[in-house]
């Protein structure tokens, strides 16, 4: 049965006129008609403090935006979700994520069985090799770790590992992803095979990206005088596909497990986290875990109009379906998070970037925006232009951290002064009389500041939410990454769609097939398209 869409819900058509009535109106207007607005549109919930004070929103807005929510049954998707309901339905799989950060889960206590094996595995080799005791083929300690892995069996670990970098303990971790042979070249050019662990990360061990890599990894321990028993040392699994690891040649002994109903850009908290447990050490990586199972109790419990997940994905709702925008900034200020918008590009655009509903029929309105950003103040010297003055509307999400674990407070209070300014700027803008009295302030002539006032002046009124945290700590980031991840399915919920699958990314990797192996000479049925023909004769030609 076709379910029903976003657009056909009974609010959609009033939020649409209250979008166009509001986009007339000056969020500077409603913080006069309003003075505690600075302090009523806030949010906190697991050390987590969301100011939505700055969005192109009023009380009668909100009203409806839940009313929607309501319509579109968001009410119950928490509990569907964290109680194991099939919310994969292509896959016919529950996503049970939260379960990895769980300590109990009434109904679910085998999976749970599971889940705390594993973590003891993960605790085990963890320790052992933050306590030096794990040697590698030659009788030396283990000093470093390379995950090899993409996607989500890369970006959430990657992130942690970087993101806690003032909790990291003696063992170094790095991770290649990309096949290009640079990334592995780079990465083994620093390290030594007698003292290198990699653990090669890969949900399905099926990815052409981390086997050709571990291919390439093993044969330079073999190289550098390893037997092939000796690689059980240097050499762990992450995988759901134990028989294909073993027929790779790691040991079954050092298979740590993953699941089918947990998906790769919601893996961290799984064994996939195994790299950066090792980085962050065990006690910080349960810490971490904890603020992520912080966020989904706040999650299950919290009413909707207080719920901090629900109302993220109502502002991506408001802004994408009902002001048009294809587009969220996330902006940390925190050069630690400069990989969370490389983290989230994964989380939400392969979770939401969707064209037809959960039964299968297209939908009528938009799903998932781009989401793209860099850490500040970057960014400020580059792309802010458009955010500031540009035609493009661009919902901002700027994360700040309040402390700094550098030592460096005063440093530290440049960073923060220039995130509240840059938020505050966007919402106030500058006015072509403001600009004309700046200029001729400046000295220039009140007749060229007339020609020159439309340049400097700023519509102001874009939207941005500044979250906060007291600091960035292994408890604080969970909690900001659940936040995200329950973000994304209360969007998906929203459109109706499956937050869950990815068949989007299959055909690309089929037809990488086959081209490479038209480029190897082997493949019988060696046309593709003339355009796709002339590259790779191009290719060839380069080669001679
Ligand atoms: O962990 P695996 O199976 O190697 O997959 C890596 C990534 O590839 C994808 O399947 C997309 O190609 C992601 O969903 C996943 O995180």
């Amino acid at each position: 049965m076709a379910a029903t869409l976003l657009s056909q819900l009974p609010s959609f058509g009033k939020l649409s006129d209250m979008a166009l009535a509001m986009s007339d109106s000056s969020v500077n207007d409603l913080f006069t008609t309003d003075p505690e607005r600075a302090s009523r549109y806030i949010l906190d919930a697991a050390g987590i403090t969301l100011d939505y004070s700055k969005h192109l929103l009023d009380d009668t807005a909100l009203a409806a935006l839940y009313t929607l929510a309501r319509e579109a049954d968001l009410e119950h998707a928490a509990t569907a979700l964290l109680d194991g309901t099939e919310v994969n339905n292509t896959e016919a799989r529950p996503a049970l994520h939260s379960l990895l950060r769980a300590t109990s889960a009434p109904g679910l206590e085998d999976k749970l069985a599971q889940v705390q094996r594993s973590r003891a595995t993960m605790r085990d080799w963890a320790e052992r090799l933050n306590n030096s005791q794990h040697l590698g083929f030659s009788g030396a300690v283990i000093t470093d770790v390379v995950n090899i892995g993409i996607g989500g069996s890369d970006l959430g670990p990657r992130l942690v590992t970087e993101a806690l970098r003032p909790f990291q303990g003696d063992v170094a971790c790095h991770y290649v992803a990309n096949v290009d042979p640079a990334d592995l070249q780079n990465t083994l050019r620093d390290l030594n095979p007698d003292t290198t662990l990699f653990i090669v990360c890969s949900k399905s061990f099926r990815t052409e990206e981390t086997l050709t890599n571990s291919l390439v990894a093993r044969e330079w321990m073999l190289n550098a005088g390893a037997s092939e028993a000796d690689l059980a040392m240097h050499f762990l699994a992450i995988t759901t596909n134990l028989e294909a690891a073993t027929e790779f040649g790691i040991d079954a002994d050092n298979c740590l497990p993953m699941w089918d109903w947990v998906g790769g850009r919601y893996s961290v908290w799984s064994a996939v986290g195994l790299s950066c447990a090792i980085a962050v050490g065990w006690d910080n990586f349960e810490q971490f875990l904890a603020g992520a199972a912080a966020m989904d109790q706040h999650f299950a419990e919290a009413p909707l109009e207080q719920n901090l997940p629900v109302l993220l994905s109502l502002l991506e709702v408001w802004y994408c379906n009902f002001f048009g925008a294809g587009n969220h900034v996330v902006l940390p200020y925190d050069n630690a998070l400069q990989r969370f918008p490389d983290f989230l590009q994964q989380l939400t655009m392969e979770s939401n970037g969707k064209g037809v509903s959960k039964s299968g029929q297209p939908v009528d309105h938009a799903t998932g925006p781009v989401l793209w950003g860099s850490a500040g103040t970057m960014g400020q010297h580059s792309f802010h232009q458009l955010l500031h003055q540009g035609t493009e509307l661009c919902p901002t999400d700027f994360i700040l951290p309040l402390t700094t674990h550098t030592g460096m407070t005063e440093q530290h209070r440049r960073l923060v002064a220039n995130c509240l300014a840059q938020s505050r700027t966007m919402m106030v803008g500058r006015s072509l009389q403001e600009a004309h009295a700046s200029l001729v302030e400046r000295g220039v002539d009140p007749a060229r500041a007339e020609e020159l006032a439309p340049h400097l002046a700023m519509q102001g009124n874009r939207p941005n939410s500044v979250i906060t945290m007291e600091a960035l700590t292994p408890t604080t980031l969970g909690a900001l990454i659940a936040l995200y991840e329950h973000r994304t399915y209360c969007s998906g919920v929203m459109w109706g769609i499956n937050s869950f699958d990815q068949w989007g990314v299959e055909l690309g990797k089929e037809i990488g097939v086959q081209i490479l192996r038209i480029m190897a000479g082997e493949s019988t049925n060696a046309a593709m398209d003339p355009a796709t023909d002339r590259l790779i004769a191009a290719w060839q030609k380069a080669q001679d």
